[in-house]
């Protein structure tokens, strides 16, 4: 198996209802795997499943080799799955440094390693100037660079991102896509992105998993996507 994550068969109902069905993924490590479909497809409830935060009715879910279908989320997260809602959830009260900071305490290292580790993931997301300022004081797209930076500080190794470009400028949407290529370049990290904004996914060059009514019914790059009749049947051609 050389997936990094992977799932077989996963599944989950609501009172009857398949919000998710028989599905079979799988993220390489240093890798960006974009899951797309329409409202109500099943895109967080898949990435509920896979942070722990949703228990799947049936199948399996795999990372590193091992069978962690059953585990809690907090041990999830503290193997390097890190979940980031739409909303971003920073302190607004406090600088971006401080907010980093705390999340850097959830991480392993002593007081010096962690001091070095804020400071790049200062520069990582490119926040260093930004470091003293509130996050309140911040713009919409600054805040998500800090949520994803806190992941980082907290070691993350699998970011589920959740419409990380939503309400984001055209700028700050490229700037976005630039920092998960770099995450994925320079840190090795692997990345599941839910996302509706299909130039965003056409700029990352990413594989794509589409679900429609909670099952996949295509995978492959954007070109491939974008000229399958049943997406563009069931999503592509609803955005025309
Ligand atoms: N907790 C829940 N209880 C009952 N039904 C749910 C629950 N969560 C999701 N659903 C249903 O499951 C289906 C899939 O929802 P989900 O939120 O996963 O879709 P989505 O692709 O993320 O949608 P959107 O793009 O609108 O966020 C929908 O029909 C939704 O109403």
């Amino acid at each position: 198996m050389s997936a990094l994550l992977q799932t077989q068969g996963l599944g989950k109902t609501f009172r009857g209802l398949a919000a998710n069905a028989d599905i079979d993924f799988a993220i390489e490590p240093r890798s960006i795997h974009c899951v797309i479909g329409p409202n109500g497809a099943g895109k967080t409830t898949f990435l509920s499943m896979i942070s722990g935060h949703l228990a799947p009715s049936s199948g399996r879910i795999f990372y590193n080799n091992a069978d962690i279908t059953r585990l809690a989320t907090v041990a999830r997260a503290r193997s390097g799955i890190a979940r980031k809602f739409q909303t971003p959830s920073v302190f607004h009260g406090l600088t971006t440094r401080t907010n980093i900071e705390l999340a850097a305490l959830r991480g392993s290292g002593s007081r010096g390693e962690r001091r070095a580790r804020i400071d790049e993931v200062l520069e990582t997301i490119g926040l260093s100037a930004q470091a003293q300022r509130l996050a309140a004081h911040l713009s919409h797209g600054q805040r998500q660079w800090l949520e994803i930076g806190m992941l980082l500080a907290m070691q993350a190794k699998v970011l589920l991102l959740d419409e990380p470009a939503a309400g984001m400028t055209a700028g700050e949407t490229a700037a976005t896509g630039a920092l998960l290529q770099k995450l994925v370049a320079e840190r090795g990290l692997a990345i599941i992105v839910i996302e509706h904004n299909m130039d965003f996914i056409r700029d990352l060059d990413a594989e794509i998993t589409v679900l429609h009514l909670g099952r996949v019914i295509a995978n492959g790059r954007f070109d491939e996507i974008a000229a399958d009749p049943r997406v563009a049947d069931v999503y592509l051609g609803q955005q025309a």
